[in-house]
């Protein structure tokens, strides 16, 4: 467990208080809690607690000696804020689940099942060593408690009601434009797979079909059901990626490698959109089948190893990612919204003497609870709002990439789970004072769109709520000027809402203008930009063709053709350039830095290597930089073929011969004065002309055997 980690200032998580009214008092009448008693049932499945148990676990302590502790801070103001305000100020949202006693807690002797639920209140009752007759209940609130220990109760929570507490309002958000993530967190085997993907999360079985279904595929199948009852001029598109963290490393758990090779990857940090991990592999999904498919790879990669206290604990922390965008084709120039939902499915962590027993283990173990560690002092951080403290995000990858999801722009809910039998109690209570201490954290989410359909968006609904009102006033008033006449003042309210339905519909027109005339100006000059560039282009082939028959004509040396490739070259370079591209601008510096030339023209990639005469093209079809953790493994990857004729060392007497027939070519095709951009053409090409001369000639004195030449155009 987490807070049990070496090192874990549980201080951090738990300040007890002893209080004293009858949710409070120092002691209380337990029958005064008014505990409902079918809450307490004898469970009927495997689970179930040996009638004999119960009944020594509830009366064992005489009823006037019950400590009892408040552990929720009373003064924790809980902000929630209306959907309809563009900034959502919200705490965290923390929720508990109890699942039922295991078999091996059956079995065990001692052990009780020590949680009682009353209401939103989870109430933990400890007997502490060498006491027989006081026992303490520590009382914990939380949004919300789900009691899931005996399915023939009542008040049985099942999976869909968690998700329909937990999931569903974090999916209504997202289609509103509002980031949001839902975090499991609790001791191994406590339940957190189980709630977020189902009770066959890893056998892959019935995932989203039975009962036991989880949040995720129960979230990820409501999702296509509301995109699917969007209005038909709504174009939605959802991208899914899945990935987890295993001893601090990141690992893509859908990409097609296997366990064993998989690479691990990296996160950087984007000066707007905040830490992100590289070369993650994204999906576009049309439907839940498609989706469905995906998360099933995904969970079949996730890492698992057994432990003693779960036989298929999952030892890594995943998160699956949902990215939302909704464009309303129906609202003249609607940029759309998106939104990012992370599931995270944290590992669970316990003493390290407890259940580890290999090197490897230690080190998992260690990991796991660095990064839930880092959490802890994250939540803790945050959740001290008086003092302005450092938030040790970076410290871990984990709160390193949930850093929006913990303070930041998202709305967040925190599934704390935990197992009823005592023998996990300093687990349980320290799971508990995490998640307690979560629920103060307040994050600020806001709509993810672009500022000026906000301000469009907030006067057309300010717009809308006006002419409601103006329409209901004068309803009001045509029902009783018959009897009474309206009197000044409901005069001057009416006018007044005329004026202001005037002035901000007047103020909409005007931002829905200035919009229009944004997007027409930024247009206009990308136009413009293109046909400028588009010209240049073709002079420039149109002068290199030119050149190539006057060079036909005068039959030059083979370094004519030479600089008029290079020519070549740069006009295929300014073609790959308008589809701007990271990758290719990476691979052409690293090139450059190497001694190796690239090129592209419109499909594929040229990488001439002059020193070991070998070529390599590769259409840019093909081009995937995934799977290489540089450009040096990937060039080195390429196929090469041998170039078979090196060019031909050339004297410095040869050089300037050659270049002096192309000058006098030149010289010939030099345009009138009043051709202007000709001209500039022709002066451009006269100064490449007598750099490639200087290059060859200092090339030729400088180093005999090299093959390269540089020069700048
Ligand atoms: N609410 C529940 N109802 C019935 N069974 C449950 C419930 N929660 C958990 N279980 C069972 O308890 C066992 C452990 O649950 P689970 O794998 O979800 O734990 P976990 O917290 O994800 O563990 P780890 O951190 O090691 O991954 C599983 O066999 C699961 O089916």
């Amino acid at each position: 467990m987490a807070l049990s980690a070496p090192g874990t200032p549980r201080s951090n998580f738990a300040t007890p208080r002893r209080l004293g009214n009858s949710r409070t008092p120092g002691l209380v009448n337990r029958s005064a809690q008014n505990t409902p008693k079918s809450q307490f049932t004898t469970p009927r499945s495997n689970y179930a607690t040996p009638k004999s148990k119960r009944v020594e676990s509830t009366t064992s302590t005489p009823e006037c000696f019950t400590n009892v502790t408040l552990e929720t801070p009373v003064s924790s103001s809980r902000n929630r804020s209306s959907k309809d305000k563009p900034d959502e100020v919200s705490n965290l949202t923390v929720a508990v689940r109890i699942r039922p006693m295991n078999v091996k807690e059956l079995d065990c002797v001692g052990a009780t099942d020590i949680v009682r639920v009353r209401g939103n209140d989870l109430i933990i009752r400890t007997q502490p060593l060498g006491s027989s007759s006081t026992s303490v209940d520590h009382i914990f609130q939380y949004d919300h408690v789900f009691w899931s220990c005996d399915e023939s109760n009542r008040i049985y929570s099942t999976q869909e009601d968690v998700f329909m507490t937990m999931g569903k309002p974090l999916l209504n958000s997202a289609f509103h434009g509002y980031n949001a993530c839902l975090f499991a967190y609790g001791q191994t085997g406590s339940g957190k797979s189980f709630s977020m993907m189902g009770k066959h999360s890893y056998d892959n079985l019935d995932i989203d079909t039975d009962q036991y279904s989880g949040i995720t595929p129960r979230f990820c199948r409501d999702l296509f059901e509301q995109i699917s009852s969007l209005d038909k001029e709504c174009v939605a598109t959802v991208e899914v990626s899945y990935f987890e963290i295993y001893n601090e490393k990141i690992h893509d758990l859908l990409s097609c490698g296997t366990n064993a090779n998989r690479t691990p990857l990296k996160v950087r940090e984007h000066p707007v959109w905040g830490p992100y991990v590289v070369n993650l592999s994204v999906h576009t999904v049309k439907t839940y089948k498609e989706l469905r498919t995906w998360l099933l790879l995904g969970n079949k990669n996730r890492a698992t190893a057994a432990t003693t206290m779960n036989e298929k604990s999952s030892r890594s922390h995943s998160i699956f990612s949902i990215e939302l965008c909704i464009c309303d084709g129906s609202k003249d120039g609607d940029m759309g919204r998106r939104s990012r939902v992370s599931l995270v499915d944290l590992a669970g962590s316990e003493r390290l003497g407890n259940s580890h027993n290999s090197e490897e283990k230690i080190r998992e173990g260690v990991c796991i609870n660095k990064s839930l560690l880092t959490l802890g002092k994250v939540i803790s951080a945050l959740a001290d709002q008086k003092k302005n403290q450092f938030v040790p995000y970076r410290d871990s990858v984990l709160t390193w990439l949930l850093r929006e999801s913990l303070g930041g722009n998202s709305l967040t809910s925190m599934l704390a789970t935990i197992s009823p039998a005592s023998t996990h109690l300093d687990e349980t209570l320290a799971t508990l004072r995490y998640a307690c201490q979560a629920r103060s954290i307040v994050n600020r989410a806001r709509v993810n769109e672009n500022p000026h359909d906000r301000l469009i968006r907030e006067l057309r609904s300010e717009v809308e709520r006006l002419r409601a009102l103006r329409q209901d006033y004068e309803r009001n008033s045509l029902s009783t000027s018959s009897l009474i006449l309206i009197n000044d003042s409901n005069s001057d309210e009416l006018d007044e809402l005329r004026n202001k339905l005037t002035e901000t519909e007047n103020r909409l027109q005007e931002a829905q203008r200035s919009w229009e005339q944004r997007f027409m100006e930024t247009k206009e000059t990308q136009m413009r930009e293109l046909a400028e560039a588009e010209k240049y282009k073709a002079e420039l082939e149109s002068a290199v063709r030119v050149m190539k028959t006057a060079s036909n004509e005068i039959s030059l040396s083979p370094y004519k053709t030479n600089f008029l490739e290079q020519l070549e070259g740069v006009l295929t370079e300014e073609d790959a350039r308008f589809c701007e591209n990271d990758i290719l601008d990476n691979i052409k510096n690293w090139c450059c830095k190497n001694g190796l030339i690239c090129t592209f023209n419109t499909d594929s990639l040229i990488i001439t290597d002059p020193v070991n005469r070998r070529q390599s093209f590769l259409p840019l079809s093909k081009l995937n930089m995934a799977g290489f953790e540089n450009i040096s493994d990937f060039v080195e990857s390429l196929m090469w073929t041998e170039i078979k004729k090196p060019p031909k060392k050339l004297g410095k007497a040869e050089i300037m011969a050659s270049m002096n027939q192309i000058y006098q070519a030149l010289a010939v095709l030099q345009p009138p004065d009043n051709e202007n951009n000709l001209g500039l053409l022709f002066a451009r090409v006269n100064k490449s002309l007598q750099s490639f001369e200087a290059a060859l000639l200092n090339n030729a004195k400088s180093n005999a055997n090299s093959k390269t030449v540089t020069f700048n155009v």
